[in-house]
């Protein structure tokens, strides 16, 4: 093949090999056998090897750098990420209910999200590639852990649309990985992670970004930064639906409720479904869905008055000594 025909080539394997990619590791539902998927990225791979002039920053084979990071660079995020107010019973989201409701009146919709208890994460595309990915760090300062983000399968090195856009989600490892990871180091006689949280924060603060991909991590992505009515979006609900329509990973569980009396019903439904979600969650995000009406609300020194996170007690551990109490 001519240069022309093997850039038109490229540019074919990688749609390809993301569509794949997206409903395999997305949409949990493979398109092609595993064996169809090797054999492109092997082409793909053949083609950058002997033209690496064609190899692309977005391409599926770059998902795992080669190079052993020095250290991580520090990055300043355009608008700062903010921590969440608590509440810890029904009365305190009443209150909440009643705080939002002197703003900005009876006709208040929320929307309910299961807070995932993870890493908070940044993703900046540009012109729909995948750019720079940051930890919250202080909320305005992080570190640029693109390389171990990249490796993190559900999040796409190229959207579905060539928009430039910064999302912010929650980096987490399933409980099924942090067992099998801890049981792995049990037997290595290494230190044990205490939680899947720590286990995500440890994979990504590695600088080996092999290692961060032999973690098995995913990601939920559930606000956009900056101003999301640039994309022509009224509300939190919508922008999550956009941000499922170009190819990013949010948290289907979420739920628009139109009243607190529903809130309290998501929670308590939650709160007893909990144990068999594949990843922890540590409480419910209630957020105020319009966009009108989180700007009338505003924020304090360093939360949104239009959010507050339901905080679940900590989940019951069974411990050996209730074995050996049972015996
Ligand atoms: N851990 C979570 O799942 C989670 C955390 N934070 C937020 O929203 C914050 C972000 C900006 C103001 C509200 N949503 C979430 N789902």
């Amino acid at each position: 093949m001519d240069k022309v025909e093997l850039e038109k080539r490229v540019e074919e394997l990688h749609k390809l090999l993301h569509e794949y990619g997206y409903a395999y590791y997305v949409l949990d539902q493979p398109m092609v056998p595993d064996a169809v998927y090797d054999q492109y990225l092997k082409e793909l791979l053949a083609i950058e090897a002997d033209n690496p002039d064609l190899i692309f920053p977005d391409s599926p084979t770059q998902r795992v750098g080669g190079n052993i990071l020095e250290g991580f660079e520090k990055v300043t995020h355009k608008t700062p990420m903010l921590s969440l107010s608590n509440a810890f019973n029904e009365e305190d989201l009443r209150d909440f209910d009643r705080r939002v409701k002197a703003v900005v009146g009876e006709s208040v919709r929320y929307v309910c999200e299961l807070k995932i208890d993870g890493l908070a994460i940044s993703l900046t595309y540009e012109n729909g590639t995948f750019v720079l990915g940051s930890t919250r760090g202080d909320g305005t300062t992080g570190e640029n852990i693109t390389a171990n983000l990249r490796t993190i399968r559900t999040i796409p090195l190229r959207l579905k649309n060539d928009i430039s856009i910064e999302v912010r989600g929650e980096a987490y490892m399933p409980k099924k990985s942090f067992n099998k990871l801890n049981e792995e180091r049990e037997q290595k006689g290494e230190d044990l992670f205490a939680n899947p949280r720590n286990a995500a924060a440890g994979s990504l603060r590695q600088l080996d970004p092999k290692i961060a991909a032999s973690r098995n991590l995913s990601i939920f992505l559930y606000s956009i930064g900056g101003d999301p009515e640039q994309y022509g979006l009224d509300s939190h609900s919508e922008s999550l639906d956009y941000l499922d329509e170009m190819g990013l990973t949010t948290n289907k569980e979420r739920r628009v409720c139109q009243t607190i009396d529903e809130v309290v019903e998501y929670v308590k439904e939650w709160h007893d479904k909990r144990p068999n979600l594949s990843y922890e969650i540590d409480g419910i995000v209630v957020k105020v869905d319009r966009f009108i009406h989180q700007q009338e609300l505003g924020f304090t020194a360093k939360s949104p008055r239009w959010a507050t996170a339901y905080k679940f007690p900590a989940e019951e551990v069974v411990t050996r000594l209730i074995d050996i109490e049972l015996s």
